[in-house]
């Protein structure tokens, strides 16, 4: 389980999480919602060990990491640029991480990822010959050849359309399901959230605004917040929808 305990960060002396706590339970999916600068990819970051927290205690299965650096800590992030390297191939740049550390995946393990995330025919294409949901399969299976105690993603869907955001989507809650890898998502796409986490967490301005299941947070809002910014949007989405349809009838609905 990660557990964050009062978890405080401030920039140039500006506060941009206040007190932040909450429980990831193994091999959740775990959403973290809210709008531009709310501070979400600051949690993140100090979940990750990139920056760390001016006060406030992060442990994981009981271990106190909050001084803990990032490389020690076992996690591992795919940024929202996929950060790959260019020159090499796809098979190359999953393998990469296992130059010196071989001994993290077997082959085998290597191949079934490959098979899993449906990159067997590209393994010898240059990054510069993928699509946009190639790019995000590939930086997927590179970071899960080195078998993360979590899973932490950086807006895996935002530059992604339709039909390759859903495909993704799946393989993000297949993973998260075969290897029972705890996963963190930054987003600020409410219907993404809802559909593909456990749980959610919406932040409002650093501090939590309401954690729970999809649900919950669909039928119990707990403030004005997630009803205005949260439900608001989906009901917008939904209506520009009819709006140029027309609404589905009962018997169509059936
Ligand atoms: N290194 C930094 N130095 C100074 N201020 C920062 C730094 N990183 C973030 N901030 C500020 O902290 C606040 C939260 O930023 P953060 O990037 O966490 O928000 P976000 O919710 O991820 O936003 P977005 O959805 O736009 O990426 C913002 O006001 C931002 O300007």
């Amino acid at each position: 389980m990660l557990e964050l305990n009062h978890i405080r960060k401030s920039f140039d002396g500006t506060p941009v999480l206040h007190d932040i706590s909450l429980r990831v339970e193994d091999g959740e999916i775990v959403s973290i919602l809210g709008p531009s600068g709310c501070g979400k990819t600051t949690l993140l970051n100090l979940i990750l060990g990139l920056t760390d927290a001016d006060s406030g205690e992060i442990r994981y299965n009981g271990e106190d990491l909050t001084r803990t650096p990032m490389e020690k800590r076992g996690f591992n992030i795919v940024f929202q640029d996929y950060a790959l390297f260019p020159n090499l191939n796809v098979y190359k740049n999953i393998t990469y991480g296992l130059k010196n550390r071989a001994h993290l995946t077997s082959q085998q393990e290597v191949e079934e990822l490959i098979d899993l995330l449906g990159l067997r025919d590209h393994l010898s294409k240059r990054v510069d010959q993928l699509s946009g949901g190639q790019k995000q399969r590939v930086a997927l299976a590179r970071t899960m050849v080195m078998k993360p105690r979590i899973l932490l993603l950086d807006e895996p869907l935002s530059a992604l359309d339709g039909v390759i955001k859903e495909s993704i989507k799946d393989r993000i809650k297949t993973i998260a399901r075969e290897y029972h890898l705890t996963t963190i998502i930054v987003t600020h796409d409410p219907e993404e959230a809802l559909t593909l986490s456990d749980r959610v967490l919406i932040i409002d301005k650093g501090t939590i605004s309401q954690y729970a299941r999809p649900e919950e947070i669909v039928h119990q809002p707990k403030n004005d917040f997630v009803r205005k910014f949260i439900l608001n949007q989906l009901e917008i989405k939904r209506d520009n929808i009819y709006a140029l349809f027309g609404r589905p009838s009962v018997a169509a609905a059936v």
